[in-house]
């Protein structure tokens, strides 16, 4: 069909001819006509909100994108392969979930099937996620049903998600760039994005009801424990504080109300409902058989029920304390004003619970200064290490959260305990936490304020208490002003920073140096080193900081004859660069020496000079020339 007859058919409708079209199109044609103002003529460009207002959408989504996540991804692996796309539209139809192959991004993001994108009938017209929304319905926009001219190559299946007091929540759809085939082929997607909606709702009613009684319900006795068509929750007094979709359905038919006014249903009497008492309605458990657990409804009919009883809170893990302090603050660094002072620092913030930031370069040391902090803290539990930038993006959430059984293909069957709940009563340690995705970051804030931890995929929430200690390369505060670190976040992380100088900055090089040696000597055998390959250790740079002179020392330790390193054992990048410090004499003063003094008396003693000749910083020369034993020239 082309453009003019679209707009044709679309402005007979208007006038009340009936095209075929299903009733829910005409509906909307209608309403995109009349309430709308939209004119079919006039094609519309995909609209996609700014990053800001994105930001906004996805915060307010966040709680139920967090439940859904596991569904949403679930339902995606069923139907990527016939090149469908997910999105998760908000109550407002701004897309605040996104996932699709990224091969066919720009065509994507054109056709506004792409994060942001904006699918509100009077943004839009007629489309399935805007329709969803007016409706509260599931159904299927196919190809020329939209009304814009721009979205009909789209075929777009949408049901409505329910919050658990009977609100339309978001719209979940899948959509298909472009499709030959017809609407009716539609129906399998409509019921596949149906059921996983259901499971969507029954997941957020048992996260939102951990202290109600929830009864789920079946028509048939087999799927009652495994696939629930409806469920509500039931507090102390026996009247109904939430539900699922299906659950207002049931609840409204079963006294002839309107499913779409929920406020006739929750606060309600239970029993006003069902022909049976509260006692009744707890006993359904899964201590008798599921087709024992029969339940009449007042409008008549049977259905088979279970009853899940409230969940108890777990008790608070008292974090107890051991000793292991002094030995380990001796471990921090060597005795120079610096080391000292971070010393300090380390054994006040220690035995504290506040949240700790670790910055400094890449190998400095940040890990083994967390390590540090824990066993100074006294945490009775374990120290666990999580590096955010070596797990890959979809697997962190269950890395970190843990999984619950069945969560996803792949999964173990009886699902898997987080990082998170491994380091209870311990520290947990989040390397490189710049590189954890948005999705995680909001999913770590909840775990951090409420101190429960949700299992991918499950519903019931675990009490977790640990320390956390974060660290970064890269500038949090930077990321924060970018928009890509969450500045919630970002605040409860940062309670207190320490920062690692590199090792080209630290004056304790030679204590570095002795422990490294002692580290990597071999069982009964002193590992030492001579004077000269001492002096070409003390004047390298070390770039890539205490990590890089730890396998410098691993990599001599293993060459070297006797146990003595001597400078052909180094490395050969540092023989190279360490500016000759001292040729293979024991003499202290060596050619870097002589360079350096001659440099300084060309400059007439003047340091900051001598510097800028030399190329490096003030601070570097003043350390070098301690090195090398030159006095400050008067
Ligand atoms: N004070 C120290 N004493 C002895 N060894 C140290 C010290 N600091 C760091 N190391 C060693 O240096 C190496 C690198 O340290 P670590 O892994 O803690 O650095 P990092 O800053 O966490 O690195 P990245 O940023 O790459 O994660 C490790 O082998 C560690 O044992």
């Amino acid at each position: 069909m082309g453009f003019a007859d679209h707009v044709r058919e679309i402005e007979r409708v208007g006038k009340g001819s009936n095209t075929g079209r299903d009733a829910i199109v005409v509906e909307s044609w209608r309403r995109c006509l009349e309430t709308y103002q939209l004119d079919p003529a006039q094609a519309r460009e995909a609209v996609i909100v700014s990053q800001t207002r994105l930001r906004e959408h996805r915060q307010q989504a966040e709680d139920l994108v967090r439940i859904a996540r596991s569904g949403l991804e679930r339902l995606y692996r069923q139907v990527a392969q016939q090149n469908y796309v997910l999105l998760l539209s908000d109550r407002q139809g701004v897309t605040v979930e996104f996932l699709g192959d990224p091969s066919f991004n720009n065509n994507l993001r054109k056709a506004g099937l792409y994060l942001g994108s904006e699918w509100s009938e009077p943004r839009a017209g007629t489309c399935a996620v805007g329709a969803c929304i007016a409706t509260g319905e599931a159904l299927t926009i196919h190809q020329t049903d939209h009304f814009d001219i721009t979205h009909t190559p789209l075929s777009c299946t949408a049901a409505p998600i329910y919050d658990t007091q009977g609100s339309l929540a978001a719209v979940l759809d899948i959509s298909l760039l472009s499709s030959p085939i017809l609407k009716t082929s539609q129906n399998m997607a409509r019921h596949l994005v149906s059921s996983t909606v259901r499971r969507i709702e029954l997941a957020n009613l048992m996260a939102n009801s951990r202290h109600d009684l929830v009864l789920r319900f079946a028509g048939a006795p087999e799927f009652l424990d495994v696939d629930p068509e409806a469920a509500i929750s039931v507090d102390g007094a026996g009247r109904i504080t939430g539900m699922t979709h299906g659950g207002a359905r049931l609840l409204a038919a079963s006294r002839g109300l309107d499913w779409r006014m929920p406020e006739l249903l929750i606060g309600q009497p239970v029993t006003d409902f069902f022909l049976a008492g509260l006692d009744e309605l707890s006993s359904l458990t899964r201590a008798s058989l599921p087709q024992d657990r029969r339940i009449a409804v007042r409008d008549g009919s049977l259905l088979f029920a279970h009853a899940i009883e409230p969940q108890q809170r777990t008790a608070s893990v008292p974090l107890a304390r051991s000793s292991g302090g002094p030995l380990a603050i001796s471990r921090l660094g060597g005795s120079v004003p610096a080391i000292d002072n971070l010393r300090r620092k380390v054994t006040k913030l220690a035995p504290s619970r506040l949240p700790i930031l670790l910055q400094g370069e890449t190998g400095t040391g940040k890990e083994h200064l967390a390590r540090i902090v824990h066993e100074v803290s006294g945490l009775s539990g374990r120290f666990v290490a999580v590096n955010c930038a070596a797990i890959p993006e979809q697997l962190i959430e269950s890395e970190l959260f843990g999984y619950a059984p069945g969560a996803f293909t792949g999964a173990l069957a009886k699902g898997r305990k987080g990082l998170i709940e491994e380091a209870d009563g311990g520290t947990l340690f989040l390397d490189e936490i710049g590189d954890m995705p948005y999705a995680g970051q909001s999913r770590l804030l909840r775990v951090l304020a409420e101190g429960e931890v949700l299992p991918v995929g499950g519903s019931a929430p675990r009490k977790v208490e640990f320390r956390v200690v974060s660290a970064s390369h890269r500038s949090l505060a930077d990321m924060v002003a970018a928009g890509t670190f969450r500045e919630d976040l970002y605040y409860r992380l940062n309670a207190a920073v320490l920062s690692l100088p590199p090792l080209a900055e630290r004056d304790d090089l030679p204590w570095l140096l002795d422990r490294l040696l002692e580290k990597h000597a071999k069982e009964g055998l002193p590992l030492r080193i001579s004077t000269a390959a001492r002096l070409m250790i003390l004047s390298y740079r070390w770039p890539g900081n205490v990590r890089e002179l730890d396998n410098a020392i691993a990599f001599a330790a293993a060459l070297c004859d006797e146990g003595v390193i001597e400078t052909a054992d180094l490395p050969d990048h540092v023989t190279r660069l360490s500016g000759n410090a001292a040729e293979d004499t024991n003499d202290a003063d060596g050619k870097d020496a002589a360079d350096l003094r001659a440099v300084l008396a060309a400059c007439k003693g003047n340091v900051s000079e001598a510097a800028r000749r030399l190329g490096i910083d003030r601070t570097t020369m003043h350390r070098r020339m301690r090195r090398l034993g030159i006095d400050r020239p008067h």
